[in-house]
């Protein structure tokens, strides 16, 4: 494949990536070619005006969505032609993902919550250490209703780590909480990036979150604007805005 041939640390590699919904006069160009190469536990921030095309592309990432036009692969796996599946396989056993919002199950437990996944995935780790990893471990017999904003968030977090997965991706994961809630979530997603080597994307409207990032991503109007790299990675402590 010559110089196409992806680093062996490299997790994505993506090529002219593009995502049309719609057609004719009514098509919305969400990514119009993306090239990207994203190595093993990064951790990236993608920032952007709105509908620069940040959910997009994280969709696509994720095996939640098919880009239009061009090559993505994850590893050996090529994700741009993959059946529906396919990329339910991917998603699957790859991919741990966290939303704004935590759609926890509101009848069950922190610990049952948690333990809904692990019935379909291939090695999970036991329950109660994905809750220790999230700073949990106190209140795991506890229900949703029963915790604050950023502690279902956290509770989101070990579900979506449970499984080990190789990404996790966030999608605004800090937007409905707090100043100080929400860098008690950033810092959880720090230590899962550093203890477990999983890559991580995250997408935000603030800037500042940047700071903690090994690359920053700026989209705009569907393309790659530019990439930062960070000298220094800050800590979420140090972060302020
Ligand atoms: N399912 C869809 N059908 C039609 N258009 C869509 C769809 N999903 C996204 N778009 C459009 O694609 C463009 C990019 O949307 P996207 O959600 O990726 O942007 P974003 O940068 O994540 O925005 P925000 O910060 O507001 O979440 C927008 O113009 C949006 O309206």
């Amino acid at each position: 494949m010559g110089d196409a041939t992806p680093a062996a640390d490299t997790v994505f590699l993506a090529r002219q990536l593009s995502k049309t919904y719609g057609e004719g006069e009514a098509a919305v160009h969400a990514l119009r070619g993306v090239d990207l190469a994203v190595q093993r536990g990064e951790f990236i921030v993608l920032l952007g005006a709105s509908g620069s095309g940040k959910s997009t592309l994280l969709n696509i990432l994720g095996g939640l969505d098919i880009p239009s036009s061009g090559e993505l692969r994850f590893g050996d796996h090529w994700l741009s032609g993959a059946s529906e599946a396919e990329l339910t396989r991917y998603r699957r056993e790859h991919v741990g993902f966290v939303f704004q919002f935590y759609n926890l199950i509101p009848s069950l437990t922190v610990r049952e919550n948690v333990a809904l996944v692990t019935d379909i995935s291939a090695h999970p780790m036991p329950v109660d250490e994905a809750i220790a990893h999230v700073g949990l471990a106190p209140r795991a017999d506890h229900f949703p209703a029963q915790l604050s904003g950023g502690e279902q968030q956290r509770v989101a977090i070990a579900r979506a780590i449970v499984k080990r997965p190789d990404l996790l991706l966030c999608d605004e994961p800090t937007g409905a909480l707090d100043y100080q809630t929400g860098k008690l979530v950033l810092e959880v997603i720090a230590r899962i990036n550093q203890e477990l080597g999983t890559t991580v994307i995250v997408i935000t409207h603030n800037a500042a979150i940047a700071g903690m990032a090994d690359r920053v991503i700026h989209l705009s109007d569907g393309c790659i604007q530019r990439i930062e790299r960070n000298p220094h990675k800050l800590t979420p402590a140090e972060l302020s805005w």
